[in-house]
Formats: structure tokens, sequence, C-alpha cells
């Protein structure tokens, strides 16, 4: 089994020319010329679908990584590869840095049960067993002690904010709750990357909105690396570090959220981001100009990440510009000007142009 050392750079993912065909003689397709065909080409002539056409990217340790896409796109099939709970057709797949497409039998059971745990959306409960139970279910599997992994699965419950609930079945929880109690599931195995399969899509907005808050908790507090499906594009951007946006099997763009909302990379991006609010999601390191004589000394004070709204709020406040501050020196100026066209999308050639951009449009 070829290893590599493990450090900070190694990816905990690393996927490289991934396909899965469905349909018969599937694995004559990757690498032919019929690997060059659209999907509705492929399946007429060969009865073939391809759901995930050469696709390559890493996960890296300690990111929050979205696969989003609209439905029949391909997520839950590579997801499902990462782990070989669907047989990848071609191409190679390692967890850090190890070969996962060369695992027997014992090293891939290891792996779904430790190093790379699902949460899936219609949470996989047993309605008999207590909350506390299901939580210490993966450990019983494991062979863990009684003592020991009722403690753990307490320690797991009061994690997700489900303390006073221990000893109730599922059908006594709500919709939001039963998916905490999935979460802290796959959380007592302590594995090294959590995979969320849609885990939200069957809940209301407000409680939705607590258990995406709840994994960007997990996430940048723990450090636990995580890759996430969903359709919603709201969501992929409040929790993703970084976005891989599928069509077809493929994917279209990989890039972190600013990246996806302020240079989408065809015309299928952009359209698919048009509707989003800019100001939020854009940072003001997109937005600045350089200062002009006096201006580096003058003025609020951002941070770099600050987003174009919390820049807006600071100069609307003081009517004047704002200095973009990194490490205690000015790296730019934000005023009015750039920040409307920023919201206006007048950027759209990247940043520096952008503000030209600007510039040329007022004149
Ligand atoms: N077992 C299978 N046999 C044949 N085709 C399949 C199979 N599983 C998935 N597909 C096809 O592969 C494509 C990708 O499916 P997949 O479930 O990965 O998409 P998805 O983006 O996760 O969709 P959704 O958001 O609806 O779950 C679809 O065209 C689907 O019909």
């Amino acid at each position: 089994m070829p290893t590599v050392d493990k450090n900070d750079e190694t990816p905990v993912f690393s996927v490289r020319n991934l396909w899965k065909v469905f349909g018969p003689k599937a694995d004559r397709v990757p690498g032919s010329e019929l690997a060059g065909l659209s999907a509705a080409e492929l399946r007429e002539r060969t009865g073939c679908t391809a759901a995930v056409r050469d696709v390559s990217f890493d996960v890296r340790p300690g990111e929050c990584f979205v696969v989003m896409g609209l439905s029949g796109s391909g997520k839950s099939t590579l997801v499902r590869c990462l782990t070989r709970l669907i047989e990848p057709t071609a191409g190679t797949i390692a967890i850090d840095g190890e070969d996962v497409c060369g695992m027997g039998k014992g090293a891939l059971r290891d792996l779904r049960r430790h190093r790379a745990a699902m949460v899936f959306q219609h949470f996989g409960l047993l309605p008999h067993r207590t909350v506390l139970d299901n939580v210490a279910y993966g450990l019983e599997i494991q062979g863990m002690g009684k003592g020991e992994r009722r403690a753990k699965a307490a320690e797991m419950v009061e994690k997700v904010g489900l303390t006073g609930m221990e000893e109730r079945r599922p059908a006594q929880l709500s919709g939001g709750q039963q998916q905490r109690v999935g979460l802290a599931r796959a959380l007592a195995a302590d594995p090294e990357v959590l995979l969320f399969d849609e885990p939200f899509s069957a809940l209301d907005p407000l409680i939705r909105r607590d258990m995406q808050e709840e994994v960007v908790r997990l996430n940048r507090d723990e450090g636990r690396t995580m890759v996430f499906i969903t359709h919603d594009l709201s969501e992929a951007l409040r929790i993703g570090d970084r976005i891989a946006l599928m069509r077809d099997g493929r994917i279209v763009q990989c890039g972190t959220p600013e990246e996806i909302v302020g240079s989408p990379a065809d015309d299928y991006v952009r359209d698919f981001v048009r509707d989003v609010p800019r100001e939020q999601v854009l940072t003001v390191r997109r937005a600045m100009r350089p200062a002009r004589a006096g201006e580096a000394d003058a003025g609020p004070a951002l941070d770099p990440a600050s987003t174009v709204a919390d820049a807006i709020e600071a100069v609307a406040r003081t009517g004047g510009s704002a200095r973009v501050v990194d490490q205690g020196r000015c790296v730019g100026v934000v005023d009015s000007k750039c920040l409307l066209g920023i919201v206006a999308g007048l950027d759209r050639d990247g940043p520096a142009d952008g503000v030209r951009t600007v510039e040329k449009a007022a004149a």
C-alpha cells in the first residue's frame, strides 16, 4: 500500500481523475473516446451514466469542503466513492497519503468506522434505543466496554446540546434533535473527517440554521475536517471554506466562497451565484484601492477578511474612507465609490481592474 509521510501539508483526501460510471461495461468509458461524450450521448450509445467524470481535488486538514450542485449532478456518488461505499470506476483516492482503492476489507472497515464517519440525511437512528444508546451504538460495534462507551456517549450528547434527553427514544425528538443524535453518533467515533450527505435538507429553516452553526463551531473550534454535500447555495456559502461546484459529474469550479461569487469560472457558475448578496461574501481585499497621501493613517481600520457589508457600515458611519490593515500595515483603502462598485459587480475583471472599472464608469 503506497504511503507518504503525514505532515500538515498532506491532504486528508486526495482525489485524482476519479470516474464513476454506472451501467454495462462501465470501465471501458474512462480514457476512451466515449469519455468525451455528453451525458445524453453516452447514455444513448452505451446505456451508461457517468455520475462522476474525471474529478480531481484535495481536502485539506481542518477545512470544511463543500460539494454543491443541482440534483443529479453527482454529489452523493462522489462522496460515497471516498470510502468506497460506491466502487470507483477509475482514478485514485488517498486518505492521509494512503491508497484507498487498494485497501482490503479490514482496512476499509477501519476507514469507515474510525477515520471518515458519514452523517446521513435520514439519521439512521435505531427506534427502540434511547438517545444515549443510539450515540453509543458505533462504539459498541467497535467493541468498547459498556461503562466507557456510555461515558463517551454522554460527553457527545452534551457536545451537541442534548443534555437532559439521554433517555428519550428517537420518536420523542424533533427532526433537528434527531439530526443532533446522528451527529453525536458520528462524533463519538472521533473520526478524522466527517462526511455529511445533505444532512439538514429535511429540517425547517430555523433549525437548519442552528445545525449549520453547530457544524461551523465543530469545524472552527475543534479543527475537524469535513466534507459536506448540499444543493443549497446559501448553506454552502455559510459553512464552506472551499466549495466544489458540480455539473453533470464534473467539478466546474472549486474555490473559496469569495472566488466562486467574485470570479465565476463560466456562465453556468455566474448564473448559479447571480442572486447572492455580494456584499456579504466578498471581502475588502477585493474592494480596496491603493491609499492616497494621508489616507494610510486616517479613518477606521478594517481587517482584510472583513466583508464589504462590514466596510459599508464603517464608511457610512464616518462618511470618509476606511483603512484595510494587515498585521499593523495599511494595505489599501476603501471608500463609498469602490464599495458601491463591488456591490454593483463592476469588479468582475478582478480586484485591481475592478477599481479602474469603477473609476471609468464614474468618469
Ligand atoms: N446506482 C445507480 N445506477 C445508475 N445510475 C445512478 C445510480 N446512482 C446514481 N445514478 C445516477 O448518477 C447521477 C448522479 O447521481 P447522484 O445521486 O450522485 O447525484 P446527486 O447530485 O447526489 O443528486 P441528489 O442531490 O438528487 O441526491 C444521476 O444521473 C443518477 O441518476
